[in-house]
């Protein structure tokens, strides 16, 4: 039997439908995702933690789930809109049915919705914040506890998404036929670059992209200090993609000084690259309904090169606060804001998109080798 299930606005709107996941509760900001395919990686993308996630793509589940797609340990974001779940997942590559692995994971998650309606509204309004009620539903109540959400400005989540203790990585990307292939020995022959990544919510095709490029990775708490991370004798640090405002995460921006003062060689993702441009002295603000989708264009300010790009963030670099040393390189050809940054003064930069795109297009890959050529540069220096 069906249960009944609502999605609460701060504004009081409430939208109906039926719960297609676990019973029970679930607050968080709600923002509304474009792209077509990819519901696993993005449920299970840290970025998204507090997050209520919409999609306006209509028919989510039909692939089904599987253990491969996975960005994460399991389900991040807050919960699940979706307009139709279909009765069955049909793909090869399916191991589960998405409702099911949903209560697995003890998420709260709707069907039924016009998520037209709703995207319109966010669009219109702002990313709201919400409640989702399954099972036994209480209008008022749902209400009462959307408002009640702080909110996520301020909310310093990336030492909260961080891993406790450090691991390293070496496997590379997806293969159809032979899924995540084996790390190939001896490892420093196929692995060139060691990197450090700090981890701030980090997703796995961050890191299979890292070993696609020659870089054993060893991926960090967020609050380990330079010194520890300098004794690693990295080649560059990696800063991750992450949930929350960048704005609070002041033991990161501090390191990040630190970093560029030691001139080890940054690249910078997402979070990673508000945090990078803050701890260079531009200002972080947060943004109306932000960027969710896997079809934004992006336009390299020197070439002109126009690059479809995956995107996900609620807050951004406001390009009029950079300061000398920091160089505008991207802009979102959605709506002229800032999408890249480099450091006139020391090997750094960083991008607002993801250029691990999972889900989404590749056009952004090259920028792991721009990664790389600066390695080379730093090392060939010293
Ligand atoms: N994907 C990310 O790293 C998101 C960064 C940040 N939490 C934002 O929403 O802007």
């Amino acid at each position: 039997m069906e249960k009944p299930a609502i999605l609460a606005l701060e504004d009081g709107t409430i939208f109906h439908g039926v719960a297609i996941g676990s019973e029970g509760r679930s607050v968080g900001e709600v923002v509304f995702n474009t792209a077509m395919s990819g519901y696993q990686e993005i449920l299970t993308d840290p970025s998204y933690l507090r997050q209520l996630v919409t999609l306006t793509y209509p028919h989510i589940g039909n692939t089904g789930v599987n253990e491969d797609d996975e960005e994460s340990d399991g389900i991040q974001a807050a919960g699940l809109i979706v307009r139709d779940l279909p009765l069955e997942a049909s793909n090869y590559r399916s191991r589960e049915e998405l409702g099911d692995y949903l209560r697995r994971h003890g998420t709260v998650a709707i069907a039924e919705v016009d998520t037209r309606e709703l995207t319109r509204l966010l669009r219109e309004k702002g990313a709201q914040r919400g409640c989702l009620m399954a099972g036994e539903v209480d209008e008022a109540a749902a209400v009462a506890a959307a408002r009640e959400f702080p909110g996520l400005s301020g909310m310093d989540l990336a030492a909260v998404a961080s891993t406790d203790t450090p691991y390293e990585w070496v496997q590379k990307a997806w293969r159809h036929g032979e899924g995540y292939p084996e790390a190939p020995h001896p490892i420093e022959e196929h692995y060139p670059w060691h990197v450090v990544a700090y981890d701030y919510g980090i997703k796995r095709n961050i890191l299979r992209m890292l070993a696609e490029s020659g870089c054993r990775v060893t991926v960090v708490p967020a609050r380990m200090p330079v010194s520890e991370v300098m004794e690693l004798a990295p080649d560059g640090v990696l800063l991750s993609n992450g949930p929350g405002d960048p704005e609070p995460c002041d033991y990161a921006i501090d390191a990040i000084r630190e970093l560029t003062e030691r001139r080890v060689p940054l690249f910078g993702i997402c979070l990673g690259h508000q945090l990078l441009g803050l701890s260079s002295g531009a200002r972080s603000e947060k943004m109306k309904f932000g960027h969710h989708g896997a079809n934004h264009p992006v336009q390299d300010i020197a070439s002109g090169r126009v690059m479809i790009t995956s995107q996900n963030h609620g807050f951004a670099i406001d390009e009029a606060s950079l300061p000398e040393n920091l160089r505008p390189t991207h802009r979102s050809l959605f709506d002229g804001s800032l999408q890249g940054i480099e450091r006139t003064d020391c090997p750094a930069f960083s991008f607002q998109g993801h250029p691990e795109a999972s889900p989404g297009p590749h056009d952004v890959r090259p920028l792991f080798d721009h990664f790389v050529e600066l390695m080379k540069a730093s090392r060939s220096a010293h």
